[in-house]
């Protein structure tokens, strides 16, 4: 049985890492003897089982002799720290190490082969390290590794053929190349991007192509080896499959332009159909009852009737109206929305004001039992209809699953519509912020780190459309959520229509601009990622940047973040809800505290890309305590 003295052992190689590596980072109190109350560390009858640091900024070489002595640790977690030198060797004492999590620091040298005597391991993740040297075919000794992260490193020459239970594997970017093993071949080609591989899932190896599939006649070829006849073979299967494929894809290809020329054809026949007469709505307006500005209306009460909102929708103030003469204009539909509609039908849907924004106001209209849809009146558009048009096809264009599809807009001269999805669970900060009170179902770790997930993957398409696309007004009523609490960014292109002309300032969430943004029309990618860096610590921290108590003070909550991070616990900043629900996923959500603070780094250079924020997120939630099953 351990004895005390065990447990003695164990603290002073704790004692010993903090001396090498840990500097100020590490929080403990070492007057207590036992250090099993020390953050970070997990004990089992009177031993250390679990060390996790990660993202503490841990410098330095780990000297070896520390995890000889720490023999029972099951889980050890470094990541995301700034570790170097070599693994230390001793880490193969440790032979009851099941989780590994090493990424994310500068370890450099090969993999030591001591690793590979750890059988119980079942994650082991050394991605983004400088760590060298060829992928040993001694990974094959660990027959319960189901986790295998190599990604990002210096790795060199082939992978052997690692006949293991893996559910998760990337050797990405690393100078390997030859072909993919067939026990690897199962994986996505995401798992191999930027290397020299080749084979399945990648593209076919130049060898393979040599091959010829006839026999060249009287060509002066040696006789083909055993293994050149199994390649020619494979290669005269390859062939026919591939003339298969190709037979297939004509037919399919033949199919598909007959079918897409009858649907331009009907879709012609429908806009005919669908453009609405600026008269017809003339004629509505003429229905309108009473004196005042429809607009007005319409945003007194929360539900109004279908005129005011057609007057709303179509004039703003019934009196401009006819003075500007419209021009006669039509909703245009996105894409290949299947269910239409049309103006009237929208003029004719029980509507509801959601809210103000900074562009206009927002509407939802319930156009029949399955269709509802939210409106944004803009206000302050004042471009020619022909610019608004081109920029707005723009924005019609984006397509992704975690953004609020624009389906249709209307415009005219002096009114312009965008008509959204309707998305049932409304934004963020309504999740975060309302309803805090008895009987609000608490918001747990798994849920807001999807949601910061999906806001993030989001924001990253944005942003790979083209350098100079932003989204300009990040902020969390801008994420909204479907019934599965899956994220999409809305408002996206709009700083840009509405900023291109107008004198007022569309940005008010002041708490989520960068400090280099000057003007609020022009947010730069780095302002944006400052700006979800932000909504990153208000999921975590459950306090609202625009009206805490921190702004009262003139700290902004990226700053009160950093300052309760230096000076206090940081169990400080987490949202005591979160805290209630599970203490496991305390060093994720330090992480994401730390990522949070990186986006919103004061110098825009220092702030990471999205894609890079969308990886570290996604790394968090693959390899956190949540996916760690002890009992794997
Ligand atoms: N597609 C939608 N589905 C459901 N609710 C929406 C939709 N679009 C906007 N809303 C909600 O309507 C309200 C007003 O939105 P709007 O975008 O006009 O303003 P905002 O987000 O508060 O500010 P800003 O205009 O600066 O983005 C917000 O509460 C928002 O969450």
């Amino acid at each position: 049985l351990p004895s005390s003295q065990d447990l003695n052992a164990d603290r002073a190689a704790l004692l010993s890492l903090r001396s090498a590596v840990g500097g100020r980072t590490f929080r403990w109190d070492i007057r207590q003897t036992s250090p099993c109350n020390w953050a970070g560390v997990k004990c089992e009858n009177n031993q250390v089982t679990a060390l996790r640091l990660p993202g503490v900024s841990l410098t330095g070489k780990i000297p070896e002799g520390i995890f000889g002595n720490l023999t029972r640790l099951r889980t050890l977690s470094l990541r995301l720290n700034a570790l170097t030198g070599s693994l230390p060797l001793d880490l193969s004492s440790c032979s009851d190490l099941r989780h590994l999590f090493l990424q994310g620091n500068r370890f450099s040298g090969e993999i030591p082969e001591g690793l590979f005597s750890l059988s119980n391991l079942v994650r082991l993740n050394l991605a983004e390290n400088s760590f060298t040297g060829e992928i040993s075919s001694g990974f094959t000794n660990l027959t319960r590794l189901k986790t295998l992260y190599l990604e990002d490193n210096n790795l060199s020459g082939s992978i052997p053929d690692l006949d293991l239970p893996l559910v998760q594997f990337n050797v990405s970017n690393n100078s390997l190349n030859g072909s993919i093993p067939k026990n690897l071949q199962r994986f996505k080609s995401d798992s191999f991007l930027q290397t020299s591989l080749c084979g399945k899932p990648l593209k076919i190896c130049p060898n393979e192509e040599t091959v010829p599939s006839q026999p060249t006649s009287g060509g002066n070829r040696t006789p083909p080896s055993v293994e050149a006849t199994k390649e020619e073979k494979k290669k005269n299967k390859l062939s026919g499959g591939a003339i298969a494929g190709i037979v297939i894809g004509c037919v399919v290809g033949f199919a598909l332009i007959v079918l897409i020329l009858m649907v331009l054809c009907r879709k012609k026949g429908n806009e005919r159909s669908r453009a609405v007469d600026i008269s017809t709505i003339k004629q509505q307006e003429t229905d309108i009852s009473g004196d005042k500005p429809a607009g007005e209306a319409a945003e007194n009460g929360n539900r109004y009737s279908v005129t005011a909102a057609a007057a709303a929708a179509m004039t703003g103030n019934t009196k401009s109206g006819e003075a500007n003469g419209p021009v006669a204009k039509k909703l245009v539909f996105f894409g290949n929305a299947t269910k239409v509609f049309d103006l009237e039908d929208l003029l004719r849907a029980s509507a509801e004001v959601l809210g103000k924004g900074t562009f206009g106001t927002a509407y939802k209209a319930v156009l029949d039992a399955v269709t509802v849809v939210a409106v944004k009146r803009l206000k302050d558009v004042m471009m020619p209809d022909k610019e608004f048009r081109e920029k707005i096809e723009l924005v019609g264009a984006m397509d992704h699953e975690n953004l609020v599809p624009l389906r249709a807009y209307y415009f005219s001269r002096d009114e312009k519509l965008l008509v959204y999805d309707f998305m049932s669970m409304g934004s963020l900060s309504a999740l975060l912020h309302g309803n805090r009170g008895a009987g609000r179902t608490p918001l747990n770790w798994d849920v807001r780190s999807r949601i910061a997930l999906g806001a993030a993957r989001g924001l990253d398409y944005l942003h790979s459309q083209g350098t100079s696309t932003s989204h300009g007004n990040i902020k969390s009523s801008n994420i909204l959520l479907t019934k599965s609490h899956d994220a999409k960014v809305s408002d996206f292109g709009l700083s840009q229509l509405v900023g291109a002309s107008s004198t007022t300032t569309p940005n008010r969430a002041t708490g989520y601009r960068a400090p280099e943004v000057t003007d609020p029309k022009r947010v730069s990618q780095k302002g944006d990622v400052y700006s979800y860096g932000v909504v990153l610590l208000e999921l975590i921290t459950g306090k609202a940047p625009s009206n805490s108590v921190m702004n009262e003070e003139g700290v902004d909550l990226a700053r009160w973040v950093k300052s309760v991070v230096r000076d206090e616990w940081r169990r400080e900043v987490f949202d005591s809800e979160l805290l209630s629900l599970a203490t496991e996923d305390e060093e994720m959500m330090a992480e994401m505290v730390q990522l949070g603070l990186e986006c919103t780094s004061q110098h825009p250079d220092k702030r990471p890309e999205m894609a890079e924020v969308v990886r570290k997120i996604e790394n968090l939630r693959r390899s956190g305590p949540d996916q760690v099953d002890e009992a794997d």
